[in-house]
């Protein structure tokens, strides 16, 4: 049995992964992470994540919170030596260096990825496939009006691995940014040359497309000696 904590269990992804870990036999919800602390319900729910480390039992930490707050967490938790799954978006590379380092001096593990869905991960590699044939790319990237942030954590995963493929420094890809009623998630790679143009889509339609690889991460991270970037690393 696993063990979990999930920190922004009232939010949009928090609470759709509280229901979708019930149909999960090996995976129990022991705590919560929110703003405010309430500790007479079913489960605890903690505003404070060393409190967590101190008073509860657990497996692995799961965030869908806030870039900063997941930052913190992130850290608290690989300092302890726990196994981590942030779903947050927003971290940058020198973030996540940090992270690493703090991971290999603690004995932490975990996996920070910024898409859990398998389309994203694909939509990923066949854009560095791309980068063998063509130089021009434009990323742009659709979401609901509530995303907080800005440009999303694919968009800018998808940007990293071109910046990379083509030894741009980080950061040259273009990233254009869509908030629109309707839309939960979209991701659109342009890519041309001077006499063809190539269009890479990938949807997400339902939450449900993060689903499987949530639970995924859950049950492979402890498997981990280290903090990995993206979901791909836990993929067969
Ligand atoms: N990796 C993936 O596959 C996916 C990643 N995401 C990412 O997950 C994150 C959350 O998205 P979403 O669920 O839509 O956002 P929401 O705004 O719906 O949820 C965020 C939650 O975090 C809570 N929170 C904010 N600050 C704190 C804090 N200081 N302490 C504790 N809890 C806090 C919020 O509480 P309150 O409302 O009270 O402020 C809220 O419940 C985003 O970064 C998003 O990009 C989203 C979908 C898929
Ligand atoms: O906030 C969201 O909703 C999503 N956030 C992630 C991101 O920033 O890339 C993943 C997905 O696009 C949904």
């Amino acid at each position: 049995m696993k063990k979990i904590v999930v920190g922004g269990l009232e939010g949009k992804m928090g609470s759709f992964l509280v229901e979708a870990i019930k149909a999960e036999e090996d995976i129990e919800l022991v705590a919560g992470v929110s703003e405010v602390e309430q500790l007479d319900g079913e489960i605890p729910i903690y505003n404070d994540i060393q409190k967590v480390l101190d008073e509860v039992e657990f497996d692995v930490y799961v965030d869908f919170t806030v870039y900063q707050f997941a930052k913190m967490a992130s850290e608290v938790m690989l300092k302890a030596g726990k196994a981590i799954v942030i779903g947050t978006t927003g971290f940058n590379k020198e973030d996540l260096d940090y992270l690493k380092t703090i991971a290999k001096e603690n004995g932490g593990k975990g996996v920070i990825a910024p898409n859990f869905s398998i389309g994203a991960i694909l939509i990923n590699k066949f854009t560095e496939i791309c980068s063998h044939y063509f130089d021009n790319f434009e990323i742009v990237e659709y979401h609901h009006v509530n995303k907080k942030d800005q440009p999303s954590g694919t968009a800018t995963y998808i940007a990293n691995t071109l910046d990379c493929a083509l030894k741009r420094k980080l950061t040259s890809t273009h990233v254009h940014s869509v908030r629109m009623p309707g839309v939960l998630a979209k991701h659109q790679v342009l890519v041309s040359d001077e006499y063809q143009t190539l269009e890479l889509i990938h949807q997400s339609n339902s939450r449900h497309s993060f689903e499987k690889g949530i639970i995924l991460a859950i049950r492979k991270v402890s498997e981990l000696d280290e903090l990995v970037y993206g979901l791909q690393h836990l993929l067969d």
